[in-house]
């Protein structure tokens, strides 16, 4: 990878010195994992960064015996693993493949070592890190939000974040619906019925061919999901 690219794909490495992208680029482990593969485990001691260069995993931690609630569905161009790194504890979360993944790691020691020596990079992570936490807590707002204004809420962020614009809209990865309710707290039946109301209307195309969702009227979604 060409550290322009590295710079482009990753918002953590937006602000980055061209030493720091080469250096980080040079000594950067390169992982593929299959779907349905844990990358990380919850509670396992950990020592490396991860980004994401290509496909899709979800960040889920457990709840009691058992059970487990997804926090997020991080994509390419996202980084995780950075809070073990950081507070030298094991990690909070588990991280599991949903489509075959490609990944970039890079060793804690050498991580810490360029935020000391990189300021910009320093600032660009502790602002990401920020913005989780803010949608940690519009997460926490959204708990007594009816079914479908969550549901939409999620469409809407994968849409923003990651979102392929094509003459269809939206273009998102056919995330499993059981993912996507997971991740929006919401039942599988809930998310099935609310999925196809959606696609009745004509406000998202589900092409399961292609394993695709468009989101079609992204306005009306954003309307839905109290956006604008
Ligand atoms: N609420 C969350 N949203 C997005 N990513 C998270 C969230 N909680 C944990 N993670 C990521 O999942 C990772 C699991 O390993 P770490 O605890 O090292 O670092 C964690 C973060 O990178």
């Amino acid at each position: 990878m060409h550290t322009e690219v590295f710079s482009e794909l990753f918002p953590l490495m937006s602000t980055a010195n061209p030493q720091t992208l080469e250096w980080l680029l040079s000594i950067a482990v390169e992982h593929e994992y299959p779907i349905g593969r844990a990358v990380l485990m919850e509670d396992a001691w950990g020592n490396a960064l991860y980004f994401v260069v290509s496909g899709w995993v979800k960040v889920r931690r457990t709840v009691g015996e058992g059970s487990s609630v997804a926090l997020a569905i991080l994509g390419r161009g996202d980084f995780f693993g950075e809070m073990a790194i950081l507070d030298e504890s094991p990690r909070s979360t588990d991280v599991i493949a949903l489509s075959p993944v490609k990944l970039l790691s890079i060793a804690r020691e050498r991580f810490i070592q360029i935020l000391f020596k990189d300021p910009q990079l320093h600032h660009r992570m502790l602002q990401l890190m920020v913005r989780r936490l803010r949608h940690a807590n519009v997460r926490l707002q959204m708990r007594s939000s009816p079914p479908a204004v969550k549901l939409a809420h999620t469409l809407v962020s994968l849409g923003e974040n990651y979102g392929n614009q094509t003459a269809q809209g939206k273009e998102i990865f056919h995330i499993p619906f059981k993912d996507l309710a997971d991740v929006t707290e919401i039942g599988v039946e809930e998310t099935t019925k609310i999925m196809e109301k959606l696609h009745e209307k004509g406000w998202i195309k589900i092409d399961t061919v292609n394993q695709a969702i468009f989101l079609v009227n992204f306005r009306q979604l954003m309307n839905l999901a109290g956006k604008v």
